[in-house]
């Protein structure tokens, strides 16, 4: 049975998800040193924002299929020292939005009218109303860094409350941005114009410190700044400054450069700061679909399914998974296929996507592809996630095309494999939406379903061809389950495709290509 350590606190509707395919074991406040120590026996690691998954313990954890992080940031794993190792990381990109942007507002609410230290000094028994006098948010402008999924809703509620709404977000359109009600401008702007400034971008080497003493100056002396996305994209010592110094009215954290929050300026901040212990995500709902979300793929990763928010398999998303699932299997199995036909060093691979399907997205369906056309050489080593990676260190060239008029089948793909023996296609489609079925190996059409054992010949199309190979087989004890013979024209070549129960024993390859009429032959085993 597989291991899972779950290395943060997760709610337990994921752990018993994990439960169901593996043994799952719940160790948490491990340091580092300790996670190395033990990595090694786990097949997955579940974590929340608390374990930092570093390339030590990717190297150590030698058996580690999966990486599942229970949010949505995966700026606490070395995504790139997992791609290399072929590990899969996921995450759950909607589980929490919610209640990340509900944290976000609360925070822009508590900072306007002082809830948290108006409450405290009521508690210490005070009944102080002309220190908390507040703002109002209405008529005010936010400035929303970022407009993805957490953005966009705090945009949806701010303008519910009557507020103005301008976003910096390089990788929006004005379209979208215009759906949401927002006005796209520059950073320099949002900074100068909002009275109420909320980031919701990830941590990237070009979002760190992108708020600094520079930007901060820009700010409105009555404008506070809200961080509920990643410590480190504010310069904490200059926001501790920019308050103290009375430059801007306040700021509300939820994330902080180094967690836990250890010493720092920000802590002898008064009212004007607002400090969270990274709460964005903490709400029972949000934990639930997280737990949920990330469990479930690791446990589908673990059956040896595909992950639907893999962070580093590129261009798979969900919706695009649900999709093209079926194709990818039979890219999968077409590229094993043309793998064996090939037989030595494959230097190029073409990828077609004819018909309906040339319409869709082709990165998910050429790394189905290297991944089934690597699996001779690397078997379960080669995954979605480093199949690229190990066709590029292998020199494989990728040609993508796409051929729309293709009409045969409602969408098929053909992979071409030229290597060092020569060149071979193969073509396959779906029938019934979900089943394979080869239409076309080396030029000739077919219409078979790919089997675990195989073999296939380029013959003349001539008279007792097929009983003479169907002896020679019998006379091994080899049983046919099915055959069919493909040509183009009568009395030419042909290819036959033959599915045999057992794979074919070690020197009958060599007995069929002496059959008069056979020119090649090909076993395979998918
Ligand atoms: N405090 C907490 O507990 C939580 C924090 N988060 C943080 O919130 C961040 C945002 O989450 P989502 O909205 O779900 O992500 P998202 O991917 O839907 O949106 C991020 C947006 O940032 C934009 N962006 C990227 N680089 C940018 C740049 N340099 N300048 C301006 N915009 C840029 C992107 O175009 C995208 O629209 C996450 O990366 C995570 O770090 C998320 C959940 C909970
Ligand atoms: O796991 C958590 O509580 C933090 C959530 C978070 O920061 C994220 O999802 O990016």
């Amino acid at each position: 049975m597989s291991k899972v350590l779950v290395s943060d606190p997760i709610d337990q509707a994921g752990i018993d998800i994990l439960s169901q395919v593996a043994t799952v074991d719940v160790k948490t406040g491990l340091k580092s040193a300790e996670l190395i120590e033990i990595i090694g026996d786990y097949d997955a690691l579940m974590i929340r924002s608390g374990t930092r998954v570093t390339e030590e313990i990717i190297e150590a954890g030698t058996q580690l299929k999966i990486i599942g992080r229970a949010g949505v940031g995966v700026d606490n794993v070395d995504v790139p020292a997992a791609t290399r190792k072929g590990i899969v990381v996921v995450n759950s990109p909607e589980g929490n939005t919610i209640a990340a942007a509900e944290h976000a507002l609360a925070m822009m609410l508590s900072l306007s009218r002082h809830i948290p230290d108006a409450n405290a000094s009521v508690k210490r028994g005070e009944w102080d109303r002309k220190t908390f006098v507040g703002a109002e948010v209405y008529k005010k402008t936010i400035g929303i860094v970022g407009l993805g999924k957490i953005g966009s809703h705090v945009a949806a509620v701010a303008k519910a409350m009557g507020m103005k709404l301008l976003a910096y977000d390089p990788f929006i359109s004005n379209e979208r941005a215009e759906q949401i009600g927002c006005q796209l401008v520059d950073l320099d702007l949002l900074m100068q114009q909002a009275d109420y400034i909320t980031l919701h971008i990830p941590k990237t080497p070009e979002t760190t410190h992108l708020i600094n003493a520079k930007t901060l100056a820009k700010m409105k002396p009555t404008a506070r700044i809200i961080n509920c996305a990643r410590g480190g994209i504010i310069d904490e010592a200059a926001l501790a400054a920019a308050i103290k110094e009375g430059k801007i009215a306040g700021a509300a954290l939820d994330v902080f450069e180094s967690e836990p929050l250890g010493e720092s300026d920000l802590r002898s901040l008064g009212k004007e700061a607002i400090l969270t212990p990274h709460l964005g995500a903490s709400t029972t709902e949000a934990q639930v679909n997280v737990a949920i979300d990330v469990a479930e793929q690791i446990r589908d990763v673990l059956l040896g399914l595909p992950a639907r928010s893999a962070v580093n398999i590129p261009g798979l998303g969900p919706d695009v998974l649900e999709e093209l699932k079926p194709y990818m299997q039979l890219a999968e199995t077409l590229g094993n296929l043309v793998g064996q036909l090939a037989g030595g060093r494959v230097e190029t691979l073409t990828v077609r996507l004819q018909g309906e399907l040339a319409t869709n997205k082709s990165q998910p369906l050429v790394v189905a592809s290297l991944k089934g056309l690597l699996h001779q050489a690397l078997r379960e080593r080669v995954n979605y996630v480093n199949a690229n990676i190990e066709a590029k260190e292998r020199g494989i060239r990728v040609i993508e095309t796409r051929d729309a008029s293709v009409r045969d089948y409602a969408g098929s793909l053909r992979l071409e494999a030229t290597g060092t023996l020569g060149t071979h296609s193969v073509t396959g489609a779906l029938l019934g939406e979900k089943e394979i079925h080869l239409t076309d190996v080396d030029g000739f059409p077919i219409n078979v379903p790919p089997s675990k054992h195989m073999v296939f010949t380029l013959h003349r199309d001539m008279p007792g061809i097929i009983g003479k190979l169907g002896s020679l087989l019998g006379s091994f004890n080899v049983n046919i389950a099915s055959m069919q013979v493909g040509r183009k024209i009568v009395r030419g070549d042909a290819v036959m495709a033959l599915s045999i129960d057992d794979p074919l024993p070690d020197g009958i390859l060599a007995e069929i290509t002496k059959v008069q009429g056979i020119r090649d032959a090909y076993t395979v085993t998918l």
